[in-house]
């Protein structure tokens, strides 16, 4: 009889206590699948006492979450405390410099320490896992290593921050206020402990970051993702995407042409009809553009207990099969550091700009973005009451620099009473 897996969890919150019950319940269904016992032995968390709903009585404590790594009866680590250096990191090394094996949520501590994390646990036989890490229960870890990884991979893209989309979708179906909504994603357990890197847009760019990495074999370049937050969107933008038959989406894409790496993360509108624009609430879509397979989709939750319980269970049940897929889906040292791409390529952008309600007022913005070789595709100006006109404009595909220097003239003038609002629109 083949030894029982014997497990360590640090971090008991959402992700930790989800792992916990999903062991409870199906222990035996995983040890079936698995062809041996996956057991918990031990687990650590700031709060000994706290009630978190689990009987916690038949494992072994630490308070320091870094003695797990240490314990005999320990072969694996379940790190889902977060934390992009300090402990997490500290018990991650711990583990694989002693050959443990390391499961981890943690996208922030891989996107920063992914690589050379991903050394240590090769030169200590160990294997490291982080499916939990990107878009939640959507398996695209494994299918970027495994049943894709015979393509050459020439794009990747998605919606990959449960919290934003349910923030946009929330804001969309129910005009509720954007802070409320955060604070109701916090509530369902979707957000980072500082919800800032989700609104930032920097969770979905460490997501995007190791996406690009694995599936262009590269070694991950989070400080090359261009990122831009959702902050900034209003319910009038929302609003008036919708009517112009577009939704807002925090979309990441990441691209190798022969300019190189182009990573992108930011605010954009997409078709309300396309697969993207249909996703609503904390669901997340990775769509991967293979030279052979084509397109292919991938959608599913990508925040929550559930969901992330059952990526860390996927990765564990696959050690205890015995499978050693590198951590970027071939060995560390064969990774290459790609070139940064300059920009972005051109596309068509939304423009809402607030504007004094008098003659001649529309012809100044047709002529700035003239002089900048910017032409309008569509134009709307909304039934208004007062001096101040709302202007929405399409344009036809545009650079996004020639776009700038137009909407700096057009700030610039008296006409302009608000600072211009510029998303660009993305075909998926
Ligand atoms: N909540 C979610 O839907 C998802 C979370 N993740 C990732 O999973 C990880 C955990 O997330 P959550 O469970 O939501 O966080 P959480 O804040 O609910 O729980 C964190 C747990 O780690 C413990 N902890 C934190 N720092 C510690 C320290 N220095 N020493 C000892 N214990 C410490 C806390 O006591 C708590 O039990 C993070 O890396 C997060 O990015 C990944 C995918 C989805
Ligand atoms: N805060 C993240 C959690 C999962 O990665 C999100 O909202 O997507
Ligand atoms: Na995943």
């Amino acid at each position: 009889m083949t030894q029982p897996l014997r497990i360590a969890i640090a971090g008991l919150g959402t992700v930790g206590v989800g792992v916990v019950r999903m062991v409870t319940a199906h222990g035996d269904r995983m040890a079936a699948r698995a062809g041996r016992a996956i057991e918990i032995t031990a687990v650590s968390a700031r709060s000994r006492t706290k009630d978190r709903g689990v009987d916690l009585s038949p494992y072994g404590w630490e308070d320091d979450p870094v003695a797990l790594a240490r314990r005999d009866d320990v072969d694996l680590i379940v790190e889902v405390m977060g934390g992009e250096d300090g402990p997490a990191k500290v018990l991650t090394e711990t583990a694989l410099g002693s050959g443990k094996h390391v499961v981890t949520a943690n996208k922030a501590m891989m996107a920063r320490h992914g690589q050379a994390l991903a050394e240590l646990a090769e030169a200590n036989g160990a294997v490291l896992r982080y499916e939990a890490a990107v878009a939640g229960g959507i398996p695209i870890m494994k299918a970027l290593t495994e049943g894709l990884a015979g393509n050459g991979i020439e794009r990747v893209m998605g919606v990959m921050n449960g919290t934003c989309n349910y923030i946009l979708t929330q804001m969309e179906q129910t005009g509720a206020d954007y802070a409320d909504v955060l604070m109701k994603a916090q509530q369902l357990g979707y957000a980072e402990a500082d919800p800032a890197f989700d609104v930032g847009g920097i969770d979905a760019a460490h997501k995007l970051a190791l996406l690009a990495a694995t599936s262009f074999g590269t070694r991950v370049d989070f400080d090359g993702v261009q990122i831009e937050g959702i902050e900034q969107v209003s319910l009038a933008d929302i609003e008036q995407a919708r009517e112009m038959g577009y939704r807002v989406k925090l979309l990441g894409i990441a691209r190798m042409g022969e300019d190189g790496l182009e990573q992108r993360m930011q605010p954009v509108l997409v078709p309300a009809s396309s697969s993207v624009g249909r996703l609503d609430g904390v669901t997340n879509m990775v769509i991967v553009e293979g030279d052979f397979v084509g397109r292919t989709v991938f959608t599913g939750p990508g925040a929550g207990e559930g969901p992330t319980a059952s990526a860390i269970l996927g990765d564990v049940i696959d050690i205890a099969r015995g499978l050693t897929v590198p951590a970027f889906g071939q060995p560390a040292g064969t990774l290459i550091a790609a070139n940064r791409a300059a920009t972005a390529g051109p596309a068509s952008h939304y423009l809402r700009l607030t504007l004094t309600d008098a003659p001649g007022t529309l012809a100044q913005v047709a002529q700035a973005l003239a002089k900048h070789g910017i032409s309008i595709n569509r134009m709307r100006q909304n039934d208004h009451e007062g001096e101040i006109a709302p202007v929405l404009i399409v344009t036809h595909n545009c650079a996004r620099t020639d776009l700038d220097a137009a909407l700096a003239e057009i700030a610039g003038s008296p006409a302009s009473l608000a600072a211009p609002v510029a998303l660009r629109i993305e075909e998926v």
